[in-house]
């Protein structure tokens, strides 16, 4: 079967699943091992990028972590996990499944201690298009700078006022003076699905969001 423009999503029994190389794939192997879903342990370390699982009719495609969201909408891969702060930046056409609760930090508006309102206020950060809209439903007209690492050089080089950027330990920001301002949401990663391969894998994909459910309420 051909769809999603020419590309065939759903012409085999095996599960695509997108998996965030980086911090997220620690939680979220676990969490899969935790499911019964045996994710071999050499995979930790391995730097092959297709990683087949026959055992669960499953493939995993290692990918960076911003890249999860286009490959599901394209249907390349059925399901992928990505954090809900890629998520709502590129605002793919996807469906969220389940909150897998796993790499929890906040995103946030960030500056120096002494802030305070600049006339052409520039916010440096990695998420444009959250920043944007966020500053849009204050009311507020900013400069968005898309930076793509690093983001809280940007008050201290004097690049910008501002920052918009993830807050987990709130260590980056101690040992750079810097201070919390505003905090724009919670993020946490979650499990996303194609749209035909939800209709077309449904009792395979179905099993899966079960099987991880019984691994989220039974973590301590
Ligand atoms: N301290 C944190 N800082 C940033 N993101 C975090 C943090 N803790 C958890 N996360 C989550 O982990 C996800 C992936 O972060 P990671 O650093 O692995 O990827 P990345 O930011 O794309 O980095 P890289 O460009 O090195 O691949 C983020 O999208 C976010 O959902
Ligand atoms: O509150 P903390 O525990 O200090 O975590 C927050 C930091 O972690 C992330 O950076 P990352 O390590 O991904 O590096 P990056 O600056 O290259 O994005 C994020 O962009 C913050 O800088």
């Amino acid at each position: 079967m051909t769809v999603n423009g020419g590309m065939s999503v759903a012409n085999s029994g095996i599960l695509k699943v997108a998996m965030p190389k980086g911090r997220i794939y620690k939680q979220a192997s676990k969490l899969f091992r935790q499911a019964g879903l045996p994710i071999p342990e050499d995979f930790d370390d391995s730097r092959r990028l297709i990683i087949q699982v026959p055992e669960a009719n499953m493939e995993f495609i290692m990918a960076k972590p911003v890249d999860v969201p286009t490959y599901v909408e394209y249907g390349v891969a059925d399901i992928g996990i990505v954090g809900k702060d890629v998520l709502m930046e590129e605002n793919k056409d996807v469906y969220e499944l389940l909150d897998l609760g796993i790499a929890k930090c906040r995103m946030s508006v960030i500056g120096m201690p002494d802030w305070k309102p600049v006339i052409h206020p520039r916010v440096a950060t990695k998420y444009p298009s959250v920043a944007s809209q966020y500053f849009r439903e204050q009311g507020q007209q900013v400069e968005v700078i898309k930076l793509n690492g690093s983001i809280e050089l940007a008050p201290l080089i004097g690049l910008a006022d501002r920052i918009v950027d993830m807050v987990e330990t709130g260590q980056t920001l101690r040992e750079n003076g810097l201070v919390e301002m505003e905090t724009l949401f919670q993020v946490t990663s979650r499990l996303i699905a194609n749209r035909v391969s939800y209709r077309l894998k449904n009792t395979a994909i179905q099993e899966l969001c079960d099987r991880l459910g019984v691994a989220i309420s039974e973590r301590v």
